[in-house]
């Protein structure tokens, strides 16, 4: 992204958002396909009014999400694409997640700052968001769909940058809806899966294993990692698990990962890596959102390398190395015995 030219024009991101997430509702890039369309024709399609959704498909040109071919005709780019419910990659679900829970969630950031508490903790609901949100079958669809969108994106590089060649089970603990070891089983055929995560999580990861053709060879366990990791695996993932929890949680997370696994199990951690220094660079940024997302929402926040090493040594873990893949990076740690 250019630096703005100034604070005007960079507080105004919030109309960016708005933007992308009525076309995402519109279902706009569904509509057009890879197809030029006219905006009359357009109109019809996603139930608009033909004048106002030339001015939005005007606003998602500037944005490099739409192409304009002529003065009425509109085509999707190759970044617009991912607004598409059937394109690889989509993020639709987490425009749809930003756009109707995140948004309204971020307009409350001042008193989280100013007091360092989550939403949650403000409206006195307790700690764990999670736990508050347990029964929120509408927030907990979105969240599941965002972090699937997300997770997706991300699979094919975390496959290739660890070798399970070595591996006979993988456990991916908060593993949500089975998107990660999904594709981990999918691409090695020698694994076997577990999958730990809340009950909330349990119908729809069944059913993906099921659509993968995996069931046979990967279970979900419904509990929490708090009270136990069950054994069985030599190998375990989290993405994006430590990240939402403060320092003192995630050991008790840790030493239950370290007492499931075997001697000298591996624990790969996928988060976001903060900078030791903060820059302007995209990477910089999209990390210090989250951390600020963290802040707002699950209480946790994103940690330099050096911090991540310090939980899990703690926890009896050896560092091996990390892997960048871009937004996420892969710790790895060795299970050290006592
Ligand atoms: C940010 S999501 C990450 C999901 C998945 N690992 C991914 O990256 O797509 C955090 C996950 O932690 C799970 N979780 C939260 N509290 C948990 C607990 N006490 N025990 C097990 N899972 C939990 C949530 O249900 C959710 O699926």
């Amino acid at each position: 992204m250019n630096q703005p030219a100034s604070v005007h024009d960079l507080v105004q991101s919030h109309r960016i958002t708005a933007v992308i997430y009525t076309a995402a509702k519109l279902n706009l890039a569904e509509a057009i396909g890879d197809a030029t369309k006219s905006v009359a024709e357009l109109a019809r399609l996603v139930s608009a009014d033909e004048s106002a959704l030339r001015r939005l498909l005007i606003g998602l040109t500037t944005l490099g999400l739409c192409r304009q071919a002529d003065h009425d005709r509109f085509a999707m780019t190759e970044l617009g694409r991912q607004l598409d419910e059937r394109a690889e990659p989509s993020f639709k679900d987490w425009v749809l997640f930003e756009g109707e829970m995140l948004a309204q969630a971020w307009s409350g950031l001042l008193d989280s700052v100013r007091t360092g508490k989550t939403a949650t903790q403000l409206r006195g609901d307790g700690d764990d968001r999670y736990a508050v949100t347990g029964h929120a079958t509408e927030w907990n669809r979105r969240f599941n769909a965002a972090m699937v969108s997300l997770t997706r994106s991300i699979v094919p590089k975390i496959v290739a940058a660890h070798d399970f060649t070595a591996a006979r089970v993988v456990m991916d603990v908060g593993g949500g809806t089975g998107e990660l070891i999904g594709g981990v089983l999918e691409r090695n055929p020698h694994l076997q899966g577990i999958t730990l995560d809340l009950a909330r999580c349990e119908a729809d990861a069944r059913a993906r294993f099921g659509r993968l053709g995996i069931a046979g060879r990967c279970r979900f366990v419904a509990g929490s990692f708090f009270e136990i990791v069950p054994s069985g695996a030599d190998t375990i993932l989290m993405k994006s698990i430590l990240h939402n929890w403060k320092d003192d949680r995630c050991e008790a997370i840790l030493r239950n990962c370290r007492q499931a696994l075997p001697s000298s199990g591996t624990l790969i951690l996928v988060e976001r890596i903060m900078p030791e220094r903060a820059t302007t660079e995209p990477k910089d940024r999209s990390c210090i959102m989250s951390d600020l997302n963290m802040l707002r929402g699950p209480g946790g926040c994103e940690r330099t390398e050096a911090e991540y090493r310090g939980l899990a040594v703690l926890a009896g873990f050896a560092f091996v190395g990390t892997t960048d893949i871009g937004s996420f990076s892969l710790i790895k740690f060795r299970k050290v015995d006592e």
